[in-house]
């Protein structure tokens, strides 16, 4: 009850603070605008020697995107591979290029990520008076689309060792003993703040780390899927992995019918896949990603893309009948791509980037008629280390710790802790779980966006059986070491944002109570950490960050975008193209909306803007109002 009095208090005071930033922002910061020059790569020695797969020199043109990403780009043809290196906006200048421990400018040990933790980024809950936790939801799937740096991904540079006979990479000790990763614990973080000890980290893997790489080569953290926003969270990154997930009939994905839903397949080993899985037989799914079942709500938006697939394949089987299993596949597959991609550039990203900055930077084209034919192939649509590791994870902010799930009719009727079902999507086969988690998603605020962060996440994280867990921004600090990102200041100087010579220096973006506090963790100002000082950092109006995470979420945006061959707006490749028709029904007919409404079990109602709270100008309206897809235009009449 108190809570929900609060939040409604919240509604009115929250515009009114809103109004007070900007007046702080009134005549700073000024972000200048992308040159696409300045993201050009003309050189790509390191790229080439790391790639274990047997990357093509020479490309023939597809059609289709191929399910590693390679021969995206037709002259680079591993940029924005699977299995490749982060990129950078700002190198981390280590003198040796295989830095390990990354310590201050004065070769002291970094402080601890979990003290800093504590003082920065402590618990919370304030919600967001306009956008609901689907908001979040997305941007994990954004994220994993994207990028994974996962320790347990064991990633190799050599390709006589780590890749098996079938040119896939293993990651399998017993295949491949020679290949046993080297993982070098982080020394003792006890946890001076409180006492208690906390998590051990374990550095990422880099290649550096593995046994097969020599010590002199230098360490690049790999990302371990396609940088394209490709839907490889729902098609695979390998080509071996896309067919396992196929049925071979009807350009279908497999599915599992079971307790009155369709989900994905069931993985094999339960017990090891899903950690929070108690019993061999219960709900454990094989998807695209190997994230899928890492927290129910994430795997709600999982199984959607994957009916999305299906229930596409349907229609395309339908209309026209003498297609066969690959091509209404690959169709199906490129329809839903594009749906994704118009969600995530037109609905999803403004939200968090403001539509005005999208625009001016052209990352958005809202009022294109007909082709946006951007593609650059000088730009390599990699993932940045400054994006995966700081900007992007900021918004854990967003993350709420308590989950309700809601009938139809939008009354609550459970109530969940995060942490109890991390590893366990049992609940989305339970008591309507699916459609009440996902109607959740729609009907729940997300957390503000704002230098707290949940204690489910900071305390409890993966806890399982135990009583504590892990730290997710501690974690988030430490990555960003492991992978050597460069300091906050480095990085303000980087996007022509003002360049702090000292503490106070720090007050045009911060508050004096956060410059206070990064006085007390840091002895210099260079050495505050983007992960730290990006996320203290006043909102630029409109926007869900401050000004330095903005600067870099806006290029690697715009990179994954105008590096992409296969984006869906891009027409100058008639093989490659939609009809014009087509994109404008893709245009017209994309929603979050409707892929609730298309892929829910029962789910009969949804308001139009699905990443929006449900408002007066944003009621609640029976799905067959909202614009939709028309497939028929992918008859073939040939
Ligand atoms: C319930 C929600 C979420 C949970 C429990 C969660 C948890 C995690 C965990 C455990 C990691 C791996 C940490 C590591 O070992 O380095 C991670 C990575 C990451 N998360 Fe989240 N996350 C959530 C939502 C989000 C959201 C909403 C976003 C962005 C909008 C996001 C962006 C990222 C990114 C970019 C990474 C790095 C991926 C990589 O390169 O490996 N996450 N998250
Ligand atoms: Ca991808």
């Amino acid at each position: 009850e108190t809570s929900s009095v609060l939040s409604s208090l919240q509604i009115y005071f929250e515009p009114l603070m809103d109004y007070f930033k900007y007046i702080k922002f009134a005549e700073s910061p000024t972000i200048p605008t992308i040159t696409p020059q300045e993201l050009e790569t003309k050189t790509d020695s390191k790229t080439r020697q790391l790639s274990c797969r047997s990357t093509p020199t020479t490309c023939k043109k597809d059609p289709y995107r191929s399910f590693d990403g390679t021969c995206n780009n037709l002259e680079n043809p591993s940029w924005g591979a699977a299995i490749e290196p982060f990129a950078e906006l700002v190198n981390n200048n280590y003198a040796d290029g295989v830095h390990q421990f990354p310590e201050t400018s004065e070769n002291e040990q970094l402080p601890n990520p979990r003290a800093i933790s504590l003082l920065v980024f402590p618990s919370k809950n304030i919600t967001d008076f306009k956008w609901n936790l689907n908001t979040m939801q997305w941007g994990q799937i954004i994220a994993h689309d994207m990028s994974l740096s996962d320790r347990t991904t064991l990633l190799y540079n050599n390709p006589v060792t780590c890749c098996d006979s079938e040119g896939q990479l293993t990651s399998d000790s017993e295949k491949n003993p020679s290949c046993v990763p080297i993982i070098i614990p982080e020394k003792d973080v006890v946890n001076k703040a409180d006492g208690r000890e906390c998590m051990e980290f374990v550095r990422t893997i880099t290649t550096k780390d593995i046994g097969c790489t020599s010590s002199k080569s230098p360490s690049f953290p790999i990302n371990g899927v396609t940088a394209y926003l490709d839907l490889s969270v729902t098609y695979g990154n390998t080509k071996k992995q896309a067919d396992s997930l196929r049925e071979g009939r009807g350009g279908r994905l497999k599915v599992n019918e079971r307790n009155g839903g369709t989900w994905p397949p069931q993985a094999p080993n339960v017990l090891q896949t899903c950690s929070g899985a108690t019993t061999a037989d219960e709900p454990c799914y094989v998807a695209g990603d190997e994230r899928v079942n890492q927290n129910p709500q994430l795997t709600v938006l999982q199984v959607i893309l994957l009916k999305e697939h299906n229930r596409i394949a349907d229609v395309l089987s339908d209309i026209n009948q003498h297609w066969n299993d690959e091509k209404i596949y690959q169709t199906a597959r490129r329809i839903n791509i594009a749906i994704n991609l118009y969600i995530h550039y037109n609905e999803f990203l403004p939200i968090l980037l403001g539509k005005d900055n999208m625009v001016k930077n052209k990352l958005l084209y809202p009022n294109a008629k007909g082709y946006v034919n951007d593609y650059n192939p000088n730009v390599k649509a990699a993932v940045l280390k400054e994006f995966a590791t700081a900007a992007f994870r900021y918004f854990h902010t967003l993350i709420r710790g308590q989950l309700r799930l809601f009938k139809e009719n939008r009354l609550p009727y459970q109530s969940i802790r995060l942490s109890d079902w991390m590893n366990k999507p049992s609940i989305l086969e339970e008591n309507n779980g699916f459609d009440g988690l996902a109607i959740g998603l729609s009907f729940q605020p997300q957390a503000k966006s704002d230098q707290y962060f949940d204690i489910e996440t900071t305390q409890y994280l993966f806890k399982g059986k135990q009583t504590l867990g892990k730290d997710l921004r501690a974690i988030d600090i430490q990555r960003a070491r492991d992978h050597g990102v460069a300091n906050y200041v480095d990085l303000r100087s980087y996007c022509g944002l003002s360049i702090p010579k000292n503490f106070n220096d720090l007050c045009d973006y911060m508050s004096i109570k956060n410059v206070e506090a990064l006085k007390s963790i840091y002895k210099r100002v260079e050495d505050i950490e983007l992960t730290v000082g990006g996320s203290l950092e006043e909102h630029v109006p409109g926007t869900l960050v401050g000004p330095t995470f903005l600067c870099i979420l806006l290029r690697q945006f715009y990179i994954t975008r105008i590096g992409d061959r296969y984006f869906y707006e891009n027409g100058e490749d008639k093989e490659i193209a939609f009809t014009l028709e087509q994109l404008e029904t893709i245009r017209k007919g994309s929603s979050m909306a409707r892929l609730f409404c298309d892929n829910g079990i029962h789910i009969k109602e949804m308001q139009p803007k699905a990443f929006e709270l449900v408002s007066p100008s944003n009621n609640i309206v029976p799905c067959d109002q909202l614009p939709f897809v028309n497939l028929n235009l992918w008859k073939d009449t040939k």
